[in-house]
């Protein structure tokens, strides 16, 4: 087996350590090549790169920013290749295996993996002795003639300008710690617009929902954690199924609340409100807006945007666990 291992040296806790152990441990089980990532981007080429080689795997050692950026390699068409047909288009590109190496890997952890990069290189060694990979779907938003693949989440509205807030001050230097994100949140909860909601939710089959200020739009779940807690706004949402979402139509401080309890605290059941839209198991959506909204992308900022269509991808990948 052939395997290309991404390793994004300047992920929060990717050390040399980590890299040696996985690089050692990966290097004796398959025909391994190793690549750093040297700038923003750089992940998605050289995954592109490992596909157009016939790689049969490729691994990335960091967080969820490259982790995205990978799966958007694997799967956009090298070179004007055309796109893989038949019923399960993941047999045809190589298989992902990830070791958590960012701030928060939430797509690692949902997938069920240690939050430790040596006990995940632990699993990642067993799933690959033992034959063991999942089929997932991917989420894939399309805006303004571009689009872009999700793992875990996509959303528009206040928690894009909570990320937004955040990337500014990881820009001065500081780290993305889970009390960073609360505090900005709270910080910023003064600032966003809880008197005009700017979003209306349309698509096939789905009755129109007017007036929704924020959306969370998940391909798994958990969408986030704190610390070791799970935070699920959407706890039916996996990558078996389409995707789900969940709108706020209120943002004041007695209906958010509620919300915010339930999500932290309960693992099965739905948030509850007339002031909710919810959606599960789509398969394609669209959020416009009548000004500029706030969206991000497994918890990368992408600008203000008026419309963006979610779409789920079944049967995208295949990835050891
Ligand atoms: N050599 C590099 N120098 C600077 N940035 C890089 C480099 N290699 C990759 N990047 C960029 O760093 C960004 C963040 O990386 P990554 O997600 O791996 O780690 P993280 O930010 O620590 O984790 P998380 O996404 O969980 O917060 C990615 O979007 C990637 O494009």
């Amino acid at each position: 087996m052939r395997a290309m291992l991404l390793v994004n040296p300047k992920a929060t806790t990717t050390n040399a350590r980590t890299r040696n152990v996985l690089l050692r441990a990966l290097g004796a089980a398959v025909e391994l090549a190793v690549e750093e990532t040297a700038y923003r981007g750089h992940a998605a080429t050289l995954a592109a790169t490992a596909r157009a080689k016939g790689y049969d795997l490729v691994v990335v050692l960091g967080g969820d920013g490259t982790i995205n950026e990978t799966v958007n390699g694997l799967l956009n068409p090298v070179n004007g290749a055309p796109e893989p047909l038949g019923d399960d288009p993941s047999m045809s590109r190589p298989a992902l295996a990830v070791i958590p190496g960012g701030s928060a890997n939430v797509f690692a952890r949902a997938l069920g993996l240690p939050n430790n990069p040596v006990e995940a290189t632990g699993a990642v060694l067993e799933a690959l002795r033992e034959g063991r990979r999942r089929t997932v779907g991917l989420g894939q938003a399309l805006w303004e003639g571009e689009s872009r693949y999700f793992t875990f989440c996509s959303g528009m509205g206040y928690d894009a300008e909570v990320i937004r807030a955040v990337e500014g001050l990881r820009g001065t230097g500081r780290k993305a710690t889970p009390a960073r994100y609360v505090n900005t949140a709270l910080r910023h909860y003064l600032a966003t617009d809880k008197r005009r909601p700017a979003m209306t939710l349309t698509g096939p089959g789905i009755p129109r929902a007017r007036g929704v200020f924020m959306a969370i739009v998940s391909n798994t779940s958990p969408w986030t954690y704190l610390g070791s807690r799970p935070v699920q706004p959407t706890p039916w949402a996996g990558f078996e199924t389409g995707l789900d979402l969940l709108g706020l139509r209120r943002m004041g401080v007695m209906a958010l609340l509620p919300v915010i309890r339930h999500i932290l605290t309960q693992r099965d059941s739905l948030p509850s409100g007339k002031h909710l839209v919810q959606l599960h198991d789509e398969a394609e959506f669209t959020l416009t807006a009548d000004r500029p909204v706030a969206f991000q992308l497994d918890g990368d900022y992408l600008g203000e945007r008026e419309a963006v269509t979610f779409r789920a991808t079944p049967n995208a990948l295949q990835v050891l666990v």
